[in-house]
């Protein structure tokens, strides 16, 4: 492959060389969050400001961790899983924000994604649409565990994964509005829990990087309480779901020396 950065040590877009980031790597969308993420490692320090990719590298139990934003959506999602695995990276977690679907997925809870819907572009450019975006198991059950011991309300399941952040909340208005209010309907009827945009495409991606990658949310808000006029207030504060995946990573770390990766 061509080497399009002006440091060859580099990684183009995330500009992350070998060496400079851990195992695991905690991903969110937005650049602003690593920050706040990175105040749970011992020793960190940023090491790239390239775009929309901020690293911080640290440590988590003396094991070296780092945080990595993707900002919004799929395609940049994809080149930063895809230039930290190039970078030694192997385990991911998705730290994110969500829209809650069902009705008892309410503001501050936390979402854990089994799976997401491959209903935006970029898993496409990887897999026919038949292959499914499945989370790593260990990663998954690690950020179950996680949540129980912080007493943190949680919920397992399927995640819905778009492109257009505004389809979702004003399908009504969009030209295809009749695919995408149907569709919305078929995934509340399947029991997906929640909106997002990134998962889908991690998780293709990570099947064939043969890389493990999970994801956790906060529910900001539900617009489907919102349409039956429950209570539905917008939270923001993303912190509960960041110890939660601070956590997975200690128990991953644990069992990763135990079975001795
Ligand atoms: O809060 P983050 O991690 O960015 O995640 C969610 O928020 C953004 C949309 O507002 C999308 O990236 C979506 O997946
Ligand atoms: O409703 C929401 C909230 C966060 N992110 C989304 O993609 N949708």
């Amino acid at each position: 492959m061509m080497k399009y950065s002006e440091d060859a040590s580099k990684q183009y877009h995330i500009q992350v060389g070998k060496g400079d980031v851990g195992q695991y790597v905690i991903l969110p969308g937005d650049p602003k969050r690593c920050e706040k993420i990175a105040k749970y490692f011992d020793d960190a320090v940023l090491v790239a400001d390239s775009r929309e990719f901020v690293t911080y590298t640290g440590y988590l139990d003396g094991v070296k961790v780092s945080v990595t934003s993707t900002g919004i959506g799929g395609p940049s999602a994809a080149i930063a899983m895809e230039e930290l695995a190039m970078s030694g990276a192997d385990t991911f977690l998705r730290i994110g924000t969500c829209g809650g679907m069902q009705l008892d997925i309410k503001s501050g809870d936390v979402v854990i994604a089994n799976g997401a819907i491959r209903m935006e572009g970029t898993s496409r450019e990887y897999a026919p649409a038949e292959f499914p975006a499945v989370a790593d198991v260990h990663v998954t059950y690690a950020l179950m565990r996680a949540a129980e011991e912080l007493k943190q309300t949680y919920h397992v399941g399927i995640v819905q994964c778009k492109d257009s952040f505004y389809g979702q909340h004003s399908p009504e208005r969009m030209p295809v509005s009749y695919e995408l209010l149907n569709k919305w309907e078929a995934w509340k009827r399947l029991g997906c829990l929640a909106s997002e945009m990134e998962s889908a495409a991690l998780f293709v991606i990570a099947s064939h990087l043969r890389v493990r990658a999970g994801s956790c949310f906060l529910v900001m808000a539900n617009q489907e309480r919102e349409k039956e006029g429950l209570e539905n207030p917008v939270v923001h504060d993303t912190d509960m779901a960041i110890r939660v995946a601070i956590q997975a990573i200690r128990k991953l770390i644990k069992e990763d020396k135990q079975a001795g990766k």
